[in-house]
């Protein structure tokens, strides 16, 4: 279903970091069929070699970059390839991330490093990159961040993420007021249960066989999220609609969160 014009995002260009899997990629094409020219990143090659061609063939102009949010370096390619392909960089997306359910009790230093490092310090290197070139443009921006809806009351079991995810929050309210004079926005979204291949790998299989039913049972809408949802608050956020936001954290999530929230591990 298109419920923005196809040209609410013409001349606009974005990044979307975790673009050729699950959330990332629908939001990406989301902003594609707005009219966004858009970048996407990840780790893997061939994957994002593969939703590169999906987009093409789509019309979506697209082009797709290998890098790892935690290595600096590889975030500077990002912002100089996007730049050198398209001209510029309107859009940012911080969908790239994850964690893995473990009691707090059994995590190593090396597990919680881990998920500070790819949540937290990878957002960061990536929306630093991008606002610099969005200062030097002059021409403002868009940058969204992919959070949890647990964010405020805690998940047993992702102890190292729900602190990760916090830390980005307390990096958007600041730089929402540092980076306001240059009209750079910064919001946040908190998704509840969305069903993708990386979260029934990453999460629901740990967190039990029944994991997806149960939560959708606590559910009050009754059911997961569509992506397409995903995608169409992050175009509203990214549009001129939204010019008039910025700091600000929104939940998706059904009203899970009114209830009885998400649970890893029992407690
Ligand atoms: C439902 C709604 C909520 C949200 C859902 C979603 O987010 S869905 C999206 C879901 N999608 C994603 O989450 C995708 C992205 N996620 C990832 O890439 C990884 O989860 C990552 C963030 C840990 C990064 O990994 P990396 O390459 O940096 O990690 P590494 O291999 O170098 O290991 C470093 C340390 O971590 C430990 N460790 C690692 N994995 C596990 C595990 N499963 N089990 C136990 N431990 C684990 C590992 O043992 C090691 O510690 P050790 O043994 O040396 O003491
Ligand atoms: N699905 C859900 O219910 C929810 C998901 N979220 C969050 O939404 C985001 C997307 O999740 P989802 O689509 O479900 O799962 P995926 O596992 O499909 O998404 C994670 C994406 O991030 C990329 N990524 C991870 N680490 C890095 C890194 N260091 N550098 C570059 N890219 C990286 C992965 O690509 P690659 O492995 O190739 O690098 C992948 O494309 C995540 O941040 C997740 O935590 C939040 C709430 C709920």
């Amino acid at each position: 279903m298109q419920i923005f014009s196809e040209n609410l995002l013409a001349n606009q260009v974005a990044i979307v970091t975790g673009g050729g899997t699950g959330i990332g990629k629908q939001i990406a094409k989301t902003l594609g069929e707005s009219g966004a020219k858009v970048v996407i990143a990840g780790r893997r090659k061939e994957v994002l070699e593969e939703t590169r061609n999906e987009f093409v063939k789509e019309g979506i102009e697209t082009h797709a970059i290998s890098i790892d949010i935690r290595v600096p370096e590889q975030v500077q390619q990002l912002v100089d390839f996007t730049v050198g392909s398209f001209g510029k960089v309107d859009i940012l997306v911080n969908n790239a991330g994850g964690q893995f359910p473990k009691k707090s009790e059994e995590l190593t230093p090396n597990g919680w490093n881990a998920v500070i490092h790819n949540n937290l310090n990878g957002t960061f290197y990536v929306t630093q990159a991008v606002a610099k070139q969005m200062i030097k443009q002059g021409t403002g921006g868009a940058i969204t961040n992919i959070l949890v809806s647990f964010l405020h009351r805690g998940a047993p079991g992702i102890a190292h993420s729900v602190a990760a995810r916090n830390g980005v929050y307390g990096m958007m309210r600041t730089l929402a007021l540092e980076w306001a004079k240059y009209n750079i926005r910064i919001n946040s979204i908190g998704p509840g249960l969305f069903v993708t291949e990386g979260m029934k790998e990453e999460m629901a299989s740990s967190a039990g066989p029944h994991f997806i039913e149960q939560v959708t049972q606590d559910v009050p809408l009754g059911r997961t999220g569509r992506l397409q949802e995903l995608g169409w608050l992050v175009t509203y956020l990214s549009c001129p609609a939204a010019e008039y936001m910025t700091g600000e954290f929104i939940v998706i999530d059904g009203g899970n969160s009114l209830g009885r929230g998400l649970t890893f591990v029992p407690y």
